[in-house]
């Protein structure tokens, strides 16, 4: 299936993907982080699957979430009439559910069912056994548990045709469903030294489910009503990626769906980067969701606490600093894109616009009348310090590139964002602080970009220092406001971009052969994210008409239930890379807003 074949359900520790055939083919417990027991998605179903669909292999689907909900309604026309299934996960009490509910709409139509519970990333198939009338499936430190309507025959599977069946651990049924008839099946995990949770409800579940998601929407200020469904699908996307118990945010619920298809430049997005994390606070402030502004600032405090020299650009969910990369060689990845990877190696690297992410969105925070203390204004000091001994060191950029360390533009940028925004901050008198030393750091850091990470020849701002290449991330310099968007250099850059990194209308992140960036083979498609940011920059210089159009057409490339990769493949005209992608969703938000509103205005102007 492809990638925008699936649709997310989630309960804010962790999430699922379903597919359009009623396969659930993702789904990691008890924590986005955690093995999946679902894997199918990187593999084929024998890596773990949990389908339910019509038996008529003819059935047809029609999806979308009920109302403003993460609750998810499949309805099949098949053989004998109507049926509908809402999956969802219900908020969480004591431990995860996956809840399916088949709801017989018209005629009477047989279903089938197939569990295949595959613990540690579609590894350990777990022993199975009939218990007080469910399923019940234990292995190592995993138990799970499937409470059905129907007699369920474990073990002997019928089999899809693509690879389970009898004696591999599937547990299968058929049944019939009538109009008017309501099952509901609750799949259930928990440690396996503790007792079976409490059963839940399916019906009751589901309401609960459904006022949390309806109840966090109306607290939503965004005004708009052109992109307003747009808009509100990506917050939800956007929260349905937060980690409730520590405030921290993924950014992407999957690893290692490919940035090209058949291609190695698959990784981990299952942890919280600072950048990813300031830039979906940015839009979540905006649409005055304060409580997530808040929970994540105190993630962060917690996080990077200690000496700002050993500031991370990511860390896990709970604020772990170790994520070490590794491959589970078992998988054959996405459509045969290897390696499947299970953690990530960036962690360690040394990005430095994240300082300036981090103080800008703390910066937009207090601007939005989030209550900051004494402990965020030290944190932000101490950052600051020590940006200002390090900001001329060589680093890998924002886009992680995995070679040597470069003199990367838009890093200085973000270098004098992180001085503006402090100086700003004294400025308006909420905290005290050296301003006169930033004001004359945040002249010398323009000085210096203006200097080398500009070709006056060319006319564009340079990827790094001396480069042959340009770089998407130079998009933003008018939304920064480094310099305003009537800037020569501006709409000098803008255009180099587009001529050197247009696809057919949209634009790759940076070039990946030129300069020798990094030491992988292979391509990736466009990055979406970077094609908003284009129209954002379009709109700026009072092009409105061509970045109305751009982000129409970007709307249009979301599936058919809202969602977004981190890019899109124009030639083979599909999505390619982890799903959802924050990045991309809270680029739904920002752009969506800032063209309601008239034209974007930059961080600063807010
Ligand atoms: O493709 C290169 C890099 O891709 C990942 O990084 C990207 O994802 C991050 C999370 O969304 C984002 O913050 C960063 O800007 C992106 O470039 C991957 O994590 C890296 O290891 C990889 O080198």
């Amino acid at each position: 299936m492809r990638i925008e074949d699936y649709a997310l359900i989630g309960d804010m520790q962790t999430a699922a993907l379903v597919g359009r055939n009623g396969s659930i083919d993702w789904l990691c417990l008890p924590r986005f982080d955690s093995a999946a027991c679902f894997a199918a998605l990187l593999d084929d179903p024998r890596a773990g699957r949990w389908l339910l669909a019509p038996a008529d292999a003819d059935a047809t689907a029609r999806r979308r979430y009920r109302q403003d909900t993460l609750v998810l309604e499949t309805t099949w026309e098949a053989e004998g009439g109507c049926v509908r299934v809402l999956d969802f996960m219900p908020p969480r009490v004591e431990a995860p559910d996956v809840v399916r509910i088949v709801e017989g709409v018209r005629g009477r139509v047989e279903m089938r069912t197939e569990l295949a519970l595959r613990f540690d990333y579609g590894s350990i198939v777990p022993w199975t056994r009939q218990d007080g009338g469910e399923l019940a499936a234990v292995a190592g430190p995993d138990s799970a548990w499937l409470d059905a309507p129907v007699p369920l025959d474990e073990g002997t599977g019928e089999g899809t045709g693509e690879g389970t069946g009898e004696g591999t651990g599937v547990t299968a049924a058929r049944f019939s469903v009538a109009a008017g008839d309501r099952l509901p099946f609750v799949l259930t995990w928990q440690q396996s030294w503790l007792p079976r949770p409490a059963r839940v409800d399916a019906f009751t579940a589901l309401d609960d489910t459904e006022r949390t998601w309806t109840g966090w929407l109306r607290d939503c200020t965004y005004q708009g009503s052109r992109y307003g469904d747009a808009v509100r699908r990506s917050l939800l996307t956007l929260k349905a990626l937060t980690y409730a118990p520590t405030g921290g945010l993924v950014a992407a619920p999957t690893t290692s769906l490919p940035e090209e298809i058949g291609g190695t430049r698959n990784w981990d997005y299952r942890y919280s980067w600072l950048r990813d994390a300031s830039f979906t606070l940015r839009a979540l402030l905006q649409a005055g969701y304060e409580d997530e502004a808040r929970a994540w600032r105190d993630w962060l405090l917690r996080a990077v606490a200690g000496d700002p020299a050993d500031l991370q650009i990511m860390y896990t969910l709970d604020g772990t600093r170790r994520i070490p990369e590794w491959r589970a060689e078992w998988l054959r990845g996405y459509e045969g894109s290897h390696p499947v990877r299970v953690g990530n190696a960036a962690y360690a690297q040394v990005q430095l616009d994240v300082y300036g992410e981090v103080l800008d969105c703390l910066y937009q925070g207090r601007r939005a009348g989030l209550h900051h203390d004494d402990a965020a204004w030290d944190l932000q000091r101490a950052l600051m310090d020590y940006l200002e001994g390090h900001w001329r060191d060589p680093d890998h950029g924002l886009w992680e590139v995995r070679g040597p360390r470069r003199h990367f533009t838009h890093s200085k940028v973000l270098a004098w964002v992180a001085a503006d925004r402090m100086v700003r901050t004294v400025e308006s008198g909420d905290h005290g602080g050296p301003a006169g030393r930033w004001r004359a750091l945040r002249e010398e850091v323009h000085r210096e970009v203006c200097e080398h990470g500009y070709d006056a020849e060319r006319n564009t701002f340079t990827q790094f220092y001396g480069s042959r290449g340009v770089d998407a991330a130079l998009l933003l310099i008018p939304r920064l406001g480094f310099l305003p968007p009537s800037d020569p250099r501006v709409a000098g850059t803008v255009e180099a971009v587009r001529r050197e990194l247009g696809r057919d209308g949209l634009v790759l992140r940076h070039r990946h052969d030129l300069d020798n960036l990094d030491e992988l083979t292979g391509g990736e498609g466009t990055f979406l994210a970077c094609s908003f940011w284009l129209a954002d920059a379009l709109a700026l210089m009072g092009k409105g008409e061509e970045a109305r159009e751009l982000f129409e057409r970007l709307l249009g490339l979301r599936n058919d239930v809202g969602l977004l990769a981190e890019e899109y493949d124009t030639a083979r005209r599909r999505q390619v890379g982890n799903f959802p992608q924050a990045y991309s969703h809270l680029a739904v938000v920002n752009t969506a807003a800032a063209l309601e509103a008239g034209a974007p205005v930059s961080t600063t102007e807010r």
